[in-house]
C-alpha cells in the first residue's frame, strides 16, 4: 500500500518550522531576497515578527507582487531592483528539489522574478515541507512563463519536447488563463520524469517567446527540509543532515 499523503495541517506546521530554521541564518544587516508561496509566507511572517521586535535590522526585495504586499503590510524595509543591487541571502520555497538540489518552481506563477533574485543571490537557501524532496525531478509540472502572443508556437514546440503542455488557468476564474506579475501567461508541461534537467533547460531556453522556465539548476547553496519532525539540511549532493549541526549558512 502506498503510504497515505501528510494533511495539509501536518505541512503547512513543516512549512513553519522550516521557515523559523531558516531565520536563524538571517544576519543583522543582510539584504533580502522574498520568495513566493504558502512557504515563504510563513518566513516573511516571522521575519515581520523579528524586525517589529528589533531583533533584526535588514533590507529586502521580494519575488512578487504578493510578497511585496506582505512584506510592507509587515513593515520589512523594501529596496526596489537597481544596478549593483545584490542579496547577501535569499530565502525561497520550491516546488520539487532532488538531491543535487536541482529545483522546480513556479507553481504559485513567480518563477520569472524568483531566478533574477536567486541570480542576483550570494545564497539561495530553499525551504520546504516533507513532499518536495524527490529522487527525480517531472512529476510536478514544470511551469514556463510566456509571452502571450508566442503561445501557440510554443505549446507546438514543448509537445514536441514531450512536455504535454497545458495553459495554465486562472485560479479564481477559470474561463481566463492565469497571468504572472509580467502579464504573461504561465503554461504546465506535464513531463513526468526529467531524468536530464540540464538538457531540457537547454532545449526549453531556444524557443522564442518563451520568457523563462522553472528549472532552476545551480543556483540552490541549501535547502531545509522537514522529515518526521525534524529540520534537515541538504547541500547539493550532500545530507540530509540535521540542520542543528549548522550554527550558520552551510
Ligand atoms: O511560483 C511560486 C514559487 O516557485 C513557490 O516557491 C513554489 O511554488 C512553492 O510554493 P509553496 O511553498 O506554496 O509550496
Amino acid at each position: 500500500m502506498l503510504p497515505s499523503a501528510p494533511h495539509p495541517n501536518q505541512l503547512d506546521q513543516e512549512k513553519k518550522l522550516a521557515a523559523a530554521a531558516a531565520l536563524r541564518w538571517v544576519q543583522d544587516g543582510m539584504v533580502l531576497g522574498l520568495g513566493t508561496g504558502s512557504t515563504a509566507a510563513h518566513f516573511i511572517s516571522l521575519l515581520g515578527e523579528a524586525v517589529r521586535n528589533g531583533q533584526l535590522r535588514v533590507q529586502a526585495t521580494a519575488t512578487s507582487q504578493a510578497s511585496e504586499a506582505q512584506a510592507r503590510e509587515l513593515g520589512i524595509p523594501l529596496l526596489q531592483p537597481r544596478r549593483g543591487l545584490r542579496f547577501d541571502l535569499t530565502i525561497d520555497g520550491a516546488d520539487e528539489l532532488d538531491p543535487q538540489l536541482r529545483l522546480i518552481k513556479g507553481g504559485g506563477g513567480a518563477l520569472l522574478r524568483e531566478k533574477v533574485l536567486a541570480n542576483a543571490s550570494d545564497y539561495l537557501l530553499i525551504i520546504a515541507d516533507s513532499t518536495k524532496l524527490v529522487p527525480q525531478l517531472g512529476q510536478f509540472p514544470l511551469p514556463l512563463e510566456v509571452v502571450p502572443f508566442a503561445l501557440p508556437w510554443v505549446l507546438d514546440a514543448v509537445a514536441e519536447l514531450g512536455g504535454a503542455p497545458v495553459l495554465r488557468p486562472d485560479r479564481r476564474n477559470p474561463q481566463e488563463p492565469a497571468r504572472s506579475d509580467q502579464g504573461n501567461l504561465l503554461v504546465d508541461c506535464h513531463f513526468n520524469q526529467i531524468p536530464d534537467p540540464a538538457q531540457v533547460a537547454a532545449q526549453l531556453k531556444t524557443i522564442p517567446g518563451l520568457v523563462e522556465h522553472g528549472l532552476f539548476l545551480g543556483l540552490a547553496r541549501a535547502a531545509l527540509v522537514v522529515q518526521s519532525e525534524q529540520v534537515m539540511a541538504v547541500r547539493p549532493g550532500i545530507g540530509p543532515v540535521p540542520a542543528t549541526s549548522f550554527t550558520q549558512l552551510p
